[in-house]
C-alpha cells in the first residue's frame, strides 16, 4: 500500500491566480482524510492534482516517495479517482460502466462480471444494473460511480464529494465502504463539504482561499454514535518541518 505526500504544492489553471497555494499533507496507508472547504475552495483541484490530472506549478506530489508524473503514471500506481461529476458513460448501462472499467484495468471478462455483480450489490444497485445510466436518479448515478471506483481496488482512493446526492442510509453505507477501504490499507482522501461526513474521517484538511490547515488530526470514538465506523487514529500529518503544529 502507498503513502501520498503533497509537498508545498501550488496549482493554477492556465495563467490565472493560483487556486491552491503551498499546500502540504501526508496521507498514510490505512487513513481516511477529509478535504473540506466551501464551494470553490479548491477541493476538486487538490484531488485532481493527486490524481495526476493537474501539474503543480510549484511543489510535488509523491506516491511512496516517487514523484507523480501524470495521470497515466497515477493509474499505473493504482491511484483511483471517483470524480465529482461521476464520469460515467450515460449511454451505457450501470453494469457496462463498471465492467468496462474493470476490463480496461486488466481483469478477465469473467472476473469483471463477478466483481461488477458484487459491487453493484454492495451499493444497492442490483435492480438497476441493466438500466442506462441516463435513466438513473442523481443518487443512483453517484452510487454507480462509487461502485466502479471501489471495484478497481486501488491503493489510493480519491473520492470527490461522493455522498452529496445520497440519502442518509446510502450515505452511511458509502462512508462504511470508504472506511473498509482504509482498513484494507488504502490511503483515502475524501473531499466533502458535509461536516458530519468529514467528522468520521481520521483527519480533516480545511481549504480556505487555496490555503490548507489541518484542523483535526484524530477522531475520537465517541464522535461515532452509530458505531459503524471505527476510529483509526491520526490520519494525516503535517509535511513541513518549519510549520506550526497543525499547519500545513
Ligand atoms: N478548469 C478550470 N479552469 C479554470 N478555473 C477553474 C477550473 N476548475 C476550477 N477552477 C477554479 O478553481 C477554484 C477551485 O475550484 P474547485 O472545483 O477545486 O473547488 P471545490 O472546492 O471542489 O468546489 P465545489 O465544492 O463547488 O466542488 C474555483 O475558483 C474554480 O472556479
Amino acid at each position: 500500500m502507498r503513502t501520498v505526500s503533497v509537498d508545498r504544492v501550488t496549482v493554477a489553471y492556465g495563467d490565472g491566480e493560483p487556486v491552491l497555494r503551498d499546500v502540504s499533507v501526508v496521507v498514510e496507508p490505512g487513513r481516511m482524510v477529509a478535504v473540506s472547504g466551501r464551494s470553490g475552495a479548491g477541493k476538486t483541484t487538490l484531488l485532481s492534482t493527486i490524481a495526476g490530472l493537474l501539474r503543480p506549478i510549484e511543489g510535488t506530489v509523491t506516491i511512496d516517495g516517487e514523484p507523480l508524473r501524470d495521470r497515466d503514471d497515477a493509474v499505473a500506481r493504482r491511484v483511483v479517482l471517483i470524480p465529482q461529476d461521476n464520469g460515467l458513460a450515460t449511454f451505457l448501462t450501470v453494469r457496462e460502466n463498471v465492467e468496462v472499467a474493470l476490463l480496461a484495468n486488466g481483469h478477465t471478462p469473467s472476473d469483471a462480471r463477478r466483481l461488477t455483480v458484487e459491487w453493484l450489490e454492495r451499493l444497492g444497485l442490483s435492480a438497476q444494473r441493466d438500466q442506462l445510466v441516463e435513466e438513473l436518479s442523481g443518487g443512483q448515478q453517484q452510487r454507480t460511480a462509487i461502485a466502479r471506483g471501489l471495484a478497481l481496488h486501488g491503493d489510493v482512493l480519491l473520492a470527490d464529494e461522493v455522498t452529496s446526492e445520497l440519502d442518509a442510509a446510502s450515505r452511511q453505507n458509502v462512508l462504511d465502504l470508504l472506511r473498509k477501504e482504509a482498513e484494507r490499507g488504502v490511503a483515502v482522501v475524501f473531499a466533502t463539504h458535509d461536516p458530519d461526513a468529514a467528522a468520521v474521517c481520521d483527519a480533516e484538511l480545511s481549504l480556505v482561499d487555496g490555503r490548507a490547515t489541518l484542523v483535526r488530526t484524530e477522531r475520537a470514538p465517541a464522535e461515532d454514535p452509530s458505531g459503524t465506523v471505527q476510529a483509526a487514529g491520526a490520519g494525516a500529518r503535517v509535511a513541513r518541518d518549519d510549520s506550526a503544529p497543525g499547519d500545513v
